[in-house]
């Protein structure tokens, strides 16, 4: 079956007024049907699509799209090493930073496993030197690490820092990203710096913000310890460039540059998360990686987990045209998985072209944000239940917390997370708002119109996944299992998801404006705007 965009767009048409709890009623099967489970830690993830207006005709065509765009061979021109990165020529390899079973992988002839073994080893090495106090700080054992880096040096880590709490028993970690004076300034703000690591991560070295926060962090070291670069090691896959900082090759730990900075987590940009945690939990988290991307190799893509959440993407985005997803943990310590998700899927597919250079014929990838449940139920569901935009949403929560004790309010967490997902479908029809406005005794006009309020038109669309628990294992499962989905959506949409030019405009005309900002130099080359900006920000 050949099928292209308007042909989904066709069928999203077609089937936009039937409601989802028809489907239901028609197939009591329905929920088996459209839902799919893998062994997980210690039990199963569940991936339930259900609760979306997909029906089997529909699934087929979707499977079609991915078969269209030739996915399977795409995935394994991906996982053998080709320079499927087109516009930067290079390979796309993340999944062998967690390739534990050691298979061989090629580039340029080159099997890459032997450099990628032998730098998680050092990184071990480092990580539990630190954690054990025989790397020392000048004034003794290391108490503080601060990780400098931003986006895909700072996201991932920062992420699964705060996911893996329950798990942190090495020193306290912090984050700073923002060139804002204020991030460092506060993270430096009671921190001595005779026991604080700086961990300067940067694939490229060059990016500006983090080079500033750690010349920063530099001077601040400086006031208080002989030799300021001594407590400083470098993520990066610049070596001459750490070399210029001060920071010497033992403390160097550096990747290749088949690595996306987005996707760089499971190596060296991982070392803050690795030193939280220890060897052995991220040895996990990288298990878990690695065990997803055996699913998403072997699984039929009929059964297969990040193909299915793409499939149900696409549908949502390029079919219905649901332009924004929102992604809902029901799981507080999933705090950042929104804002890692961001950088994640809208820098990799966030593209206006396809590979050879024509203009796409769909839209790009969604607009994605979200909050934890079930705070967000008390911000933004307002209008993702009653507003005129329809929402897909993505929940996800754990079976089970870490907190036995208050295994009350893991139920009460679970119920929300599921009623929010029932209430998006069922809704509340005008006759079922007018029957609660008349046990409150009102009639006639009044009551009619307090019911419209009270009217929810349901048949939003949402899927659920749900995990074991949030351990090492599973989170780097989640991970993966993202990193897939918006790979498998950018080869339907036929476009790059590896590089990531849109971000460079911005940074260039930064670059000039600086001078202008300080007034050092003009702004009358300047757009009209642009220069009274500038003179306001230079008034007193
Ligand atoms: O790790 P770095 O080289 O410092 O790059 C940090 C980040 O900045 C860039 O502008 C890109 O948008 C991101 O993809 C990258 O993760």
């Amino acid at each position: 079956m050949t099928v292209d965009f308007s042909d989904l767009q066709t069928q999203a048409k077609a089937v936009k007024s039937r409601r989802i709890t028809d489907l239901f009623t028609q197939d009591p099967k329905r929920a088996q049907e459209f839902s799919t489970r893998i062994p997980s830690d210690g039990g199963e993830m569940l991936f339930d699509f259900s609760k979306t207006n997909i029906d089997a005709a529909t699934m087929e065509m979707l499977l079609a799209l991915a078969r269209n765009a030739n996915l399977p061979e795409r995935r394994s021109a991906m996982f053998t090493g080709e320079a499927i990165n087109e516009t930067e020529g290079r390979a796309v390899l993340h999944t062998a930073l967690r390739n534990l079973a050691n298979r061989p992988i090629y580039v340029n002839d080159e099997n890459v496993m032997p450099g990628v073994l032998a730098t998680l080893a050092r990184m071990e090495a480092f990580a539990s030197d630190v954690r054990r106090g025989t790397f020392q700080g000048q004034g003794g054992k290391i108490t503080d690490v601060i990780n400098i880096g931003i986006g895909g040096s700072d996201l991932g880590p920062v992420m699964a820092t705060i996911a893996m709490a329950p798990f942190h028993d090495g020193p306290r970690i912090h984050y700073v990203s923002n060139v804002d004076g204020a991030h460092i300034s506060d993270v430096l703000e009671g921190l001595n710096a005779e026991t604080t690591l700086v961990l300067v991560a940067s694939k490229t070295f060059t990016t500006i913000e983090t080079m500033t926060n750690a010349q920063t962090a530099r001077d601040w070291m400086a006031k208080t310890v002989s030799d300021s670069a001594a407590q400083f090691a470098a993520l990066s896959s610049a070596e001459e460039k750490t070399g210029a900082f001060g920071i010497p090759p033992n403390r160097v730990f550096g990747f290749e540059d088949w690595v996306g900075g987005r996707y760089s987590i499971w190596g060296p940009i991982g070392l803050p998360l690795m030193i939280a945690i220890g060897a052995d939990n991220f040895h996990e988290f990288l298990s878990g990686a690695e065990a997803m991307d055996r699913h998403f190799c072997e699984a039929d893509l009929a059964e297969n987990l990040p193909v299915l959440l793409a499939l149900v993407g696409i549908w949502h985005n390029q079919g219905c045209g649901y332009a924004t997803r929102a992604v809902l943990p029901y799981e507080q310590r999933l705090l950042r998985l929104p804002a890692y998700l961001q950088q994640l899927e809208m820098e990799s597919n966030g593209k206006s072209v396809a590979m050879d250079g024509s203009r796409l014929d769909a839209p790009s990838g969604p607009v994605v944000w979200g909050e934890p449940g079930t705070n967000g139920q008390h911000a933004f569901y307002q209008l993702i239940h009653q507003g005129t935009r329809v929402i897909p949403c993505e929940f996800m929560a754990g079976k089970h917390g870490f907190e036995p004790e208050l295994a009350h309010q893991h139920r009460l967490l679970m119920a929300n997370c599921l009623a929010q997902s029932e209430a998006l479908m069922i809704g509340r029809s005008f006759n079922e708002a007018k029957a609660l406005m008349t046990v409150k005794g009102l009639t006639g006009t009044e009551r009619d119109r307090q019911a419209r309020h009270r009217v929810f038109d349901g048949n939003r669309p949402s899927t659920t996944l749900i995990y074991p628990k949030l351990t090492p294992c599973v989170l780097g499962q989640i991970i993966a299992l993202y990193e897939h989905r918006v790979f498998v959506e950018g080869v339907i949409l036929g476009l790059n998801s590896f590089d990531q030019w849109g971000v460079e405009l911005g940074k260039e005309l930064a670059v000039a404006l600086e001078p202008i900002v300080a007034g050092r130099e003009p702004a009358d080359s300047k757009d009209g705007s642009t220069q009274m900006l500038v003179q306001f920000i230079l008034a007193d």
